[in-house]
């Protein structure tokens, strides 16, 4: 396993939550605007969360996930909280305008339950490759469940992707090495209980997930950010 993976903690909703993931050095925090989830967070909440990655040394990139937004939606989760990637639950041309209309540094979901699913086109900075939803979820992610992880090892990958779905701290070196992802994300594997993080469950998550001699991925802050359109 490699020591350049890039790690992505999502659906922060408290302060504990956020320091770990400074203090481990996380790329990544999302802030989850899709007002179904256990992990919703305000914009105005977002704020406040923020805040504390703007006073550290070290600085995840502040992600927000939006499910099926609207435009009002994105402009008001964006006039509070200082957002720099978008990460959309949304059809390719639908993120496509998004992306045109806010200008900013869009990942797409992709669903995915077995190879023919996985995407030939990359025309978002990053493609979130993750576990399509069980019948009967109640939102498009955050669910903990994995998708067969060798099925992107062969895979001509358009686009940098992220592996997404289920991982836990300790299953994700076994992710990573199976599927052959250079960068991770989690949300319910590193909680105490829907919405709550477990400020140690991130901290194995991450050790994890990197090359045990690593303290941070080989991510450049530039690339975290990947590149203003
Ligand atoms: O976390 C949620 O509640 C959520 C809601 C709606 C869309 C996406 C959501 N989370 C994303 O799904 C991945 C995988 O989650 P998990 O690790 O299986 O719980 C997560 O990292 C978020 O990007």
């Amino acid at each position: 396993m490699s020591g350049a993976v890039g790690v992505k903690i999502c659906g922060l909703t408290e302060e504990v939550g956020v320091a770990a993931c400074i203090d481990c050095r996380a790329d990544w925090i999302g802030f989850n605007f899709f007002s179904r989830s256990p992990r919703y967070v305000t914009p105005e909440r977002a704020r406040e969360l923020a805040a504390i990655v703007k006073a550290a040394a070290f600085q995840p990139v502040i992600v927000g996930l939006f499910v099926e937004p609207s435009e009002q939606e994105i402009e008001r989760a964006l006039a509070h909280a200082p957002v720099v990637v978008m990460q959309l639950y949304a059809s390719p041309e639908r993120a496509l305008v998004l992306r045109e209309r806010f200008g900013l540094p869009t990942w797409l979901s992709c669903p995915v339950s077995d190879a023919a699913d996985l995407p030939a086109e990359g025309r978002f900075e990053r493609l979130v490759v993750e576990s399509r939803p069980p019948k009967d979820a109640t939102r498009p992610g955050g669910n903990g469940v994995a998708f067969p992880w060798a099925i992107t090892a062969d895979w001509a990958a358009p686009s940098p992707w992220m592996l997404a779905g289920g991982l836990r701290p300790d299953t994700v070196a076994q992710a990573i090495a199976e599927s052959g992802a250079v960068a991770v994300d989690v949300a319910s594997g590193v909680e105490r209980s829907p919405g709550v993080k477990d400020p140690h469950a991130i901290r194995r998550f991450i050790a994890a997930a990197r090359d045990k001699n690593a303290t941070e991925s080989a991510f450049p802050l530039e690339s975290r950010g990947d590149a203003a359109i």
